[in-house]
């Protein structure tokens, strides 16, 4: 089981194999095109619920056809095990709801 406090270093994080998500500084960084702003307000309240549940939190921002996350682990400051699997639900969502990542 991979320490949830341990940094991951960037071979870790690239095969994770997370999709269009790149690492930015010490944070995981992705970009979906919503195409309107009530389908990205309905992806931001299904991440929201995961978030919550899984007590990590993405920094979001939405705007009329996009939603743009950044992950990373406060507490560490880094990217941990938690932003691979909150990224990796992030990606289940955005599939459920026919959202892509923007090109
Ligand atoms: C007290 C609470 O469990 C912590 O503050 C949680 C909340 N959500 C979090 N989210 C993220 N991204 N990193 C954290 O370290 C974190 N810590």
């Amino acid at each position: 089981m991979t320490d949830p406090k341990q940094k991951l270093t960037p071979a870790e994080i690239d095969d994770a194999q997370l999709g269009e998500w790149r690492r930015e500084d010490e944070t995981l960084v992705a970009h979906f095109d919503t195409g309107d702003f009530t389908t990205g307000l309905e992806f931001v309240n299904l991440i929201g619920d995961a978030a919550e549940s899984l007590n990590h939190h993405p920094v979001l921002t939405l705007t009329y056809d996009r939603v743009k996350l950044r992950l990373w682990s406060h507490d560490v400051g880094g990217i941990t095990i938690r932003d691979i699997e909150l990224a990796k639900v992030i990606n289940e969502r955005a599939v459920q709801l026919g959202v892509d990542f923007a090109r």
